[in-house]
């Protein structure tokens, strides 16, 4: 696959234009994404993604910013990684993912090997640190969990290692499918199942716990679905959007009587736990 490389260069005094470009840029779905200083490097899968699209939001933008794109080759995203972006990450002093490829790092009760590939969730991202960071809260023994929106299965990873009976990790994209077949090989997780889908997979299954750390509108259009399959008592994370998107994730959990217990937030970003 081609990609479009957008750079934006962006005023490095300005912590809150690179946060709204941010949330601009993430409008198109992108393949992956990468700072380096003052630029913001955004990938687009040519086909999916038109230099137009690009233009239109950047003139969206309520500021201006130096704006250029390239066609680059097929990129392997996981060499990009390796080299630049993904370093071990402790979070909560409890919780170490790693690369198998990292050879230092600090020990920790749980330890989650994270192979990455075209898949998003190595836990650098905050909306993925803020769900281990509710997980890290919860007692799973025994519990169902869903995990929609798997990306490299992480989420779902950890909740078998905190002790949960079965989990069922979805995804649209295949690589997602793929990562997390491949990282629960690498961590012995036996008891996650994983499905390349939606919630359309979901039917009449039933879960004590989901996890959807996806995006805003897919929140808001299949919420009522994770509650249909979430058993009474049952709690739902949701991440994958930003703090001013909350009023209406939280809109749309009170038309469905949705208790909220917590919200966390990093960089504007939020994940936020209900009880059914
Ligand atoms: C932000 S990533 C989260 C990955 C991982 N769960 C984490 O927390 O780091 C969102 C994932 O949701 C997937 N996705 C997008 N739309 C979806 C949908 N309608 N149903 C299921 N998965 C979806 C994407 O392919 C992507 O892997």
């Amino acid at each position: 696959m081609q990609y479009i490389k957008a750079s934006f260069k962006l005023n490095p005094d300005n912590e809150t234009n690179r946060e709204i470009a941010t949330a601009f840029l993430a409008q198109l779905n992108f393949e992956s994404f990468d700072e380096s200083g003052t630029e913001l490097n955004a990938f687009y899968p040519v086909g999916k993604v038109t230099p137009e699209d690009i233009q239109q939001i950047v003139d969206e933008l309520p500021f201006e910013v130096h704006f250029s794109e390239e066609e680059m080759p097929d990129i392997n995203w996981n060499e990009e990684w390796e080299k630049n972006y993904f370093q071990p990450l402790l979070i909560g002093n409890e919780c170490l993912i790693r690369a198998p490829f990292h050879k230092d790092y600090p020990e920790a009760p749980y330890e989650i090997i994270i192979e990455p590939n075209m898949a998003f969730g190595t836990g650098n991202h905050e909306t993925t640190s803020l769900m281990i960071e509710h997980l890290m809260e919860l007692n799973l023994h025994d519990q169902l969990v869903l995990d929609m929106g798997c990306g490299t299965g992480i989420l779902g990873i950890f909740a078998s290692m905190l002790g949960c009976k079965k989990v069922t990790a979805i995804d649209i994209d295949h690589w997602a499918f793929e990562g997390t077949l491949e990282n629960c090989r690498l961590n012995n997780i036996t008891n996650l199942d994983a499905f390349i889908g939606d919630a359309t997979l979901l039917g009449n299954k039933k879960f004590d716990l989901i996890l959807a750390n996806i995006q805003k509108n897919i929140i808001l259009q299949d919420l009522e679905k994770y509650v249909s399959v979430l058993n009474d008592d049952g709690i739902l994370i949701v991440s994958g959007f930003y703090k001013d998107d909350l009023e209406d994730i939280m809109g749309k959990a009170s038309e469905l009587f949705l208790r909220k217990l917590s919200i966390k937030e990093r960089n504007n970003w939020i994940a936020c736990s209900f009880e059914k």
